[in-house]
């Protein structure tokens, strides 16, 4: 139970994404009207995995949906590394594209840090080139990944003024623990990186007002590991069997035991319903703000 016998606020993330990527839409017409300008996203799936055709079909609607130019390529799943290569660099060379998403995991032939590493930093809407890490760290303007860009737009969604807090981050992953823990350090809060290794996880998490969990195991996170009225953000996103939906079926759960977290915390992301849906989105933030840089037009701020 919070402090005041409330259960948590249920943060909506399926609803700030859409009221995101209403404003997004916006720009995006104003980008056409005024500049004659049209953001395009390109997007490689290498493989028929169906869990990554499916997002990849959903990021495909959604970015049509905001009037964005949606390219998608499907590359057989024993295309060689040098293939994609390649096909990164020709979409690095296209005017008409300002966003280059290679939809990971990519099949075993295929070093995923050489995709990352030849994304023209400028088109990286994942945000995953060193060159972007780099400038987060530094504190510089890049292109921030996609998820943990999410994450703090739904913390200052519930709390404007993080400054002081507490922060902890379970996960140490290039993909979201890093940048979320720099995305963090920057809004002025104490951050702690906690991980596998990490001695008394409990204890470190139970310290946090802002506690995000980016392991990747169901459930890990227990009730007495939040502080009461903390804000819990649950970046995990994996797929237990669900034998009560029927043989075969399964379900999406958190790395956050919900149930009795939501009890504790003062505001809790759901799964699904929280940064899901704001990873899509802000996709699509990154690609607008990346089409207006190459056009050297002003980039929207604080979308
Ligand atoms: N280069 C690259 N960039 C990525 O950002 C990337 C990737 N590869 N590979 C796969 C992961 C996964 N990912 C998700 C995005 C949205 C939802 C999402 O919208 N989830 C919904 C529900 C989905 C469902 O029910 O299956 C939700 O949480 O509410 C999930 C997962 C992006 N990824």
């Amino acid at each position: 139970m919070t402090e005041d016998g409330m259960t948590a606020r249920i943060i909506d993330g399926k609803a700030y994404a859409a009221g995101l990527r209403g404003r997004i839409g916006d720009h995006v017409a104003r980008l056409q009207k005024d500049h004659g300008l049209t953001p395009g996203l390109a997007v490689v799936l290498v493989g028929n995995d169906p869990a990554s055709e499916v997002y990849v079909r959903n990021k495909g609607i959604a970015t049509k949906e905001v009037g964005m130019n949606s390219f998608e390529f499907k590359l057989p799943a024993d295309t060689s590394e040098e293939d994609l290569l390649a096909k990164v660099r020709e979409l690095n060379a296209d005017p008409s594209v300002h966003g280059i998403l290679v939809q990971f995991p990519v099949p075993d032939q295929i070093s995923q840090q050489k995709v990352i590493d030849t994304i023209s930093p400028d088109k990286d809407v994942d945000g995953l080139h060193p060159v972007n890490a780099g400038r987060l760290a530094s504190g510089l303007d890049g292109l921030v990944s996609c998820t943990p860009l999410g994450c703090l737009m739904l913390i200052k969604d519930v709390m404007a003024d993080i400054a002081g807090k507490n922060a902890v981050v379970i996960g140490r992953s290039n993909l979201v623990g890093k940048p979320v823990a720099q995305l963090l350090l920057k809004e002025n809060c104490t951050v702690t990186i906690a991980h596998s290794r990490t001695a008394d996880l409990a204890k470190v998490a139970a310290s946090a007002d802002i506690l995000v969990a980016a392991v990747g195991r169901a459930k890990m996170v227990k009730g007495d590991w939040v502080k009461p009225g903390a804000i819990v953000i649950d970046v995990g996103m994996n797929r237990i069997p669900a034998p009560e939906k029927g043989e075969g079926k399964t379900r999406l759960v958190g790395d956050v035991d919900f149930e009795a977290a939501k009890e504790v915390a003062g505001a809790i992301t759901p799964v699904p319903g929280g940064v899901g849906p704001m990873t899509i989105a802000c996709l699509l933030h990154n690609t607008l703000i990346a089409a207006c840089r190459q056009a050297g037009i002003a980039a929207p701020e604080g979308l």
